[in-house]
């Protein structure tokens, strides 16, 4: 058997911070968590609110998953971020970057002062975090243009044809492919085919907004998805980038291989049934400017 003073030490040594919170948010007591490198100092933290130390929406947050805890009686699981806006880190020993915990969330079946109590276990998940959004992002990547990739293109336009389905508002499609880099891969060899294929991923970066998906969609074969924009707009746009990727990719022509671009552009409709629908429509558009002698952008 341990003895008392020694449960006192084993609770102390916890590498993770463990709180005992109540109801209304107050630091009854904190166990372990004593890594500088990992943890914030927890020091004179009982009897303090989470109100007191973080600020009104994060803490409304905790207040709520304190609620959810004791209501549920299970182990609740939720992963948060703590930076700087959430509460003055700068003042606090321990890391001063933001880090990401995962709280674990259980109730205890004992009153403290009248009130319901939780326990909760904070782990540092911030490297785990890190690795995950790196994942995420690669997995949504084209490797050639580092531009998205046609299954985040598809996840996206997703949400658009809701919101246009939804509150109209509108999105267009840009659909293009290089003319002729079969040739030029037969001409100049498969590594220039690829280096025009990543300026275009540069020339797209430098053109586009924020909001706007630029995807490499297979092959020399590109998407671009254009939110609140409409057909007028996204027609104009389709020209600019034209006469752009002409004179960008102009150093790549030779007298008998011509480098540009064909475009097909359309805009969601009411009677498209899908953002499939709509961008089926884009490849005929852009299947028009290729049979009407490329390097030109079509309307569909
Ligand atoms: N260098 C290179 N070539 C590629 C890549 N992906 C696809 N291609 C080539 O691009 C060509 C695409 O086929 P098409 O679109 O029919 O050929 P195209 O000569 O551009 O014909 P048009 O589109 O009618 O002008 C094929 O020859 C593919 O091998 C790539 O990543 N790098």
């Amino acid at each position: 058997m341990i003895s008392i003073e020694q449960m006192a030490i084993v609770l102390d040594t916890l590498p993770d911070p463990a709180f005992i919170l109540s109801r209304s948010g107050k630091y009854i007591a904190v166990f372990g968590g004593r890594d500088a490198r990992y943890y914030h100092s927890s020091d004179g933290l009982v009897g303090l609110r989470i109100t007191d130390i973080v600020e009104n929406e994060k803490a409304d947050w905790f207040l709520e998953q304190i609620e959810l805890a004791l209501d549920s009686g299970q182990l609740l699981i939720k992963e948060y971020e703590l930076n700087s806006l959430d509460i003055n880190i700068e003042s606090i020993d321990g890391p001063k970057h933001s880090l990401w915990f995962e709280g674990r969330i259980q109730r205890l079946d004992f009153l403290v002062d009248g009130e319901a109590v939780v326990l909760w276990v904070a782990s540092n998940i911030s490297e785990r975090h890190e690795l995950e959004i790196k994942l995420r992002t690669l997995s949504d990547t084209d490797q050639l243009t580092g531009l998205f990739n046609r299954r985040k293109l598809e996840r996206d336009l997703a949400l658009h044809y809701d919101a246009f389905e939804r509150y109209a508002v509108p999105a267009s499609i840009l659909m293009f492919d290089l003319d002729n880099l079969k040739k030029i891969n037969d001409t100049l060899g498969h590594y220039s085919g690829d280096e025009i294929i990543r300026t275009i991923g540069d020339i797209c970066r430098s053109e586009l907004r924020k909001t706007d998906i630029a995807c490499r969609f297979g092959g020399d074969e590109f998407v671009i998805g254009l939110p609140n924009i409409n057909l007028k707009d996204a027609v104009t746009f389709a020209n600019r980038l034209r006469k752009h990727f002409k004179l960008e990719l102009n150093r790549f022509s030779t007298e008998d291989i011509p480098i540009s671009i064909s475009i097909g552009v359309v805009t969601m409709e009411p009677a498209d049934r899908s953002y499939e629908e709509t961008l089926r429509r884009a490849d005929d558009a852009l299947y028009e400017a290729k049979r009407s002698g490329k390097d030109q952008v079509r309307l569909g």
